[in-house]
């Protein structure tokens, strides 16, 4: 079965992730834009350095040629930003990207794009979901998906294969302070982790003069045998290299580059909370930005904190990027993202994007003059410091039904002595403390996890919180 999650369908190669899946995924969508009445205003299609990833947009590319749909597909791998900028740039009705982001590499999957290079909304996935359920009643019935062979279409003109990297490129250029940067020689280490940032990443530090160190840079499907996720755990050589050779920054980007991780100049990982509300900080006080930020339900509080100094709301929502920037465009919010290491500003594209971050921060550098570690210390001397503790639980399909039942249901607590103020189940059950706290328990709608997040004003509190609901919900990490 094919089911949308947080972001887009992501399925085991060879197990859901198969020619057939991608084939009705690919019909389904058509369908849907025919019955919107927009098929012949073109799709973009893009795919990242996964197994398999490029002969899946070539299937897709077969099965929309047939269904008179012309594919642009950007015949290189590349990052999701990319894509999000080309269908946003372009006005184009949709697009697609073949990405398990930062899931293992035993995984693949399609993240799908609506007008202006959104993640598409839950009434869009289940629109799909819809057709798809239509396809497979129609195969059912003996009918069989129609395609046009690749290199037929390619030749007849219903795929165009293409390379829109510098238009995206230019578009960064354009929003950060390039000549700022280039006068101090700036010294960054990059870690694309595999992953597909490395292009545009080696050539935008090159035209800002940074001097470039990167490592895990070839195109390997394993990933290195690591999650090509950026965490505390999955950084240390670049916490090293950042060490060893002096670097201002460390920078890694996740498999699809949507996400970012940074090491400080002390070799310090910093949280992407850190990151968000260190780029709020900087956009509001050094570049005299001003408006709200947004963030989801499971990301710091800190930056509550931070916009209120500045006269301003953070906006909550769901966990996933869509949320986020609809909200920021509803609120005209200048920065939105999440603890999971997603971003965008205001003006940039209506998606996460790592290599963006990137050279935001490398401008926060230049800019400020200050190294990261000095302007996080500024932070933590006028606004205090809090502590977030993440765990992550494996569970059976019994377990997770259990635990739905007790917590969404039955709307059931365990015995708190911290004083409550509310509770939302807004994503998940989310309990606000009195003390400016919370902890949070929600399922990944990304990998097969309960997630349980907690940030209170000293460590050992969270660590005690996440205990308590770990023995209320039975829970082994
Ligand atoms: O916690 P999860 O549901 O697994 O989501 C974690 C992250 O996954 C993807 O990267 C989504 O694009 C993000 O919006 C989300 O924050």
């Amino acid at each position: 079965m094919i089911k949308f999650g947080t972001g887009g369908w992501r399925a085991i190669i060879g197990d859901g992730f198969t020619k057939e899946n991608i084939q009705k995924l690919t019909k389904a969508l058509a369908m849907k834009m025919k019955a919107e009445g927009v098929e012949k205003e073109d799709i973009c299609i893009g795919y990242d350095r996964r197994f398999l990833a490029k002969e899946a947009v070539m299937w897709s590319c077969e099965v929309l040629a047939a269904e008179g749909i012309r594919a642009w597909f950007i015949n290189r791998s590349s990052p999701t930003p990319l894509i999000m900028y080309y269908v946003m740039a372009h006005d184009l009705p949709y697009g697609m990207m073949v990405t398990a982001s930062h899931n293992p590499a035993i995984y693949n999957g399609i993240k799908v794009f609506t007008r202006g290079g959104r993640d598409a909304n839950e009434v869009q996935t289940e629109e799909i979901e819809a057709y798809i359920a239509k396809v497979e009643e129609e195969i059912a019935a003996g009918n069989t998906i129609s395609t046009i062979p690749y290199e037929q279409a390619v030749a007849e003109g219903k795929v165009v294969e293409f390379n829109p990297l510098n238009e995206y490129l230019d578009n960064i250029i354009a929003a950060v302070d390039v000549e700022a940067i280039k006068n101090k020689g700036l010294r960054v280490a990059l870690d694309p982790m595999y992953g597909v940032s490395q292009t545009s990443l080696k050539t935008l530090l090159s035209i800002t003069r940074c001097e470039l160190e990167i490592i895990h840079e070839r195109h390997d499907t394993l990933f290195g045998g690591k999650l090509p996720a950026p965490n505390a755990q999955t950084l240390r050589s670049l916490q090293n290299y950042v060490l060893d050779r002096g670097c201002d920054i460390g920078v890694a980007t996740d498999g699809d580059a949507d996400r970012i991780g940074v090491i400080d100049d002390t070799g310090k990982f910093l949280h992407p909370n850190d990151i968000l509300v260190l780029l709020y900080y900087y956009l509001v006080k050094y570049k005299g930005w001003s408006g709200p930020v947004v963030r989801n339900v499971a990301t710091t509080h800190m930056l509550d904190r931070v916009a209120e100094s500045f006269g301003q709301k953070c906006y909550e929502v769901p966990v996933g990027f869509k949320y986020i920037s609809s909200k920021m465009e509803e609120t005209d919010a200048i920065i939105g993202g999440e603890s999971s290491g997603g971003l965008t500003v205001k003006g940039h594209i209506n998606g996460k994007d790592g290599v963006y971050a990137a050279m935001l921060l490398v401008e926060m550098i230049a800019v400020t003059g200050k190294k990261i570690s000095r302007i996080a210390r500024d932070i933590e001397e006028e606004y205090g410091s809090i502590y977030m503790e993440e765990r992550d639980y494996k569970f059976t399909p019994a377990r997770k039904d259990e635990i739905q039942r007790i917590l969404m249901v039955d709307k059931a607590l365990p015995n708190i002595d911290e004083p409550v103020e509310r509770v939302s189940y807004m994503d998940g059950c989310k309990i606000y403390f009195k003390n400016g706290g919370w902890i949070i328990a929600r399922f990944s709608g990304t990998e097969p996890l309960l997630r349980i997040f907690c940030e209170m004003p000293e460590a050992y509190q969270a660590v005690r919180m996440c205990e308590l609901f770990e023995e209320f919900l039975e829970l082994k990490s």
